[in-house]
């Protein structure tokens, strides 16, 4: 029998209705209470870490799941954190840089309709997420509508139907159906030396989505606030260079000390800032390309980045370098 630690956050799962709509109110016992009997072969404890609706998350947040996990780190086989999903795949990956080098399962799940539903998915995605805490494996997941996806690679991309996740430019881990878990792609194991906490995020960190006709004197009120700015560009990247020309903003924000990311509004395939004029300009200067990541991964990443270091330098090293299979390795894609 194996032991697993059910932390939860709150979230549409252990939601109820009231006058204003969905609010989680649910306790972990409420939850598990739920679940059939026959199929509760693991001892799982639990423990309330807050109760909000996951649009609410906060990197402070974050940093309280990881301490829990790693409080109880020994004591456990396995995690599951039940979440709400507009912010979960942030979380996944937070998680995922947080809890370096871990040798258990963490898993993340909720679901698109309360538990206290009848057409919930609630109950199947909180069964899969034991069975797959159960597994010998290491690393943070997200289990939902019966797929199993690597914790920096999720992405939230429909509102309302079950199958609400997609693992972005990553394969599936694997599936689950019943107590059964097919393995799609093999996930390596941990080195030795044993789990790190590494929670020193730095918040200062900015998300901004550009569109024809953004203007470029908004790049200047950045410098004061943030230490980090992440921006969505389009296609391959780059940013426009004629009319509104952005390029001139960008490059007195890195000069600044301002760590600068790029990335693409497309889902897949990630930016290759090599490809177009537009995207070489914007890399003679010290911008962190982020490749094939998904922005879920970027703006903690960054956090994470920014907490390690202030040097710009170091932020693009640690920015550019694959953790936890967020970044595709060109070594292994040459292969
Ligand atoms: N399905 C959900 O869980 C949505 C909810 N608003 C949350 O993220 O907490």
């Amino acid at each position: 029998m194996k032991k697993i630690l059910l932390l939860a956050t709150g979230g549409t799962i252990a939601s109820i209705p009231a006058e204003e709509g969905l609010i989680p109110r649910m306790t972990a016992e409420e939850l598990i209470s739920f679940l059939p009997k026959e199929h509760l072969r693991n001892q799982i404890d639990s423990k309330v870490l807050m109760t909000i609706d996951s649009i609410n998350m906060q990197p402070e947040f974050w940093v309280k799941i990881a301490q829990a996990v790693y409080e109880h780190y020994d004591n456990y086989d396995g995690f599951i954190i039940t979440h709400g999903t507009d912010t979960m795949a942030y979380t996944s990956a937070a998680l995922s840089y947080m809890l370096q080098n871990i040798a258990k399962p963490v898993v993340l799940t909720g679901s698109q309709v309360p538990i206290i539903r009848k057409r919930t998915d609630g109950i199947r995605n909180f069964l899969d997420a034991i069975c797959f805490a159960s597994e010998d494996i290491g690393g943070v997941f997200v289990v939902f509508d019966g797929k199993v996806i690597i914790g920096t690679r999720a992405m939230k991309l429909r509102t309302k139907s079950y199958d609400a996740f997609e693992s972005i430019n990553f394969p599936y881990i694997a599936y689950i159906n019943g107590l059964d878990v097919k393995y799609n792609k093999p996930v390596r194991p941990v080195k030795h030396g044993g789990l790190k906490l590494d929670i020193s995020l730095c918040p200062d960190v900015f998300l901004l989505k550009l569109h024809p006709g953004t203007k470029p004197e908004l790049f200047d009120c950045f410098k004061h606030l943030y230490k980090g700015v992440i921006f969505e560009s389009f296609g391959t990247g780059g940013v426009p260079f004629q009319e509104r020309n952005l390029l001139p903003k960008i490059h007195e924000l890195i000069d600044s000390g301002v760590s600068v990311v790029t990335t693409t509004q497309c889902l897949q395939e990630g930016e290759d800032l090599g490809l177009y004029e537009a995207g070489w300009k914007v890399a003679q200067k010290m911008i962190i390309s982020s490749r094939d990541m998904n922005t879920e991964a970027i703006v903690p990443k960054l956090m994470w980045a920014l907490g390690q270091t202030d040097n710009p330098k170091e932020v693009k090293k640690i920015m550019e370098t694959p953790v936890a299979y967020d970044i595709a390795n060109p070594k292994e894609k040459m292969k």
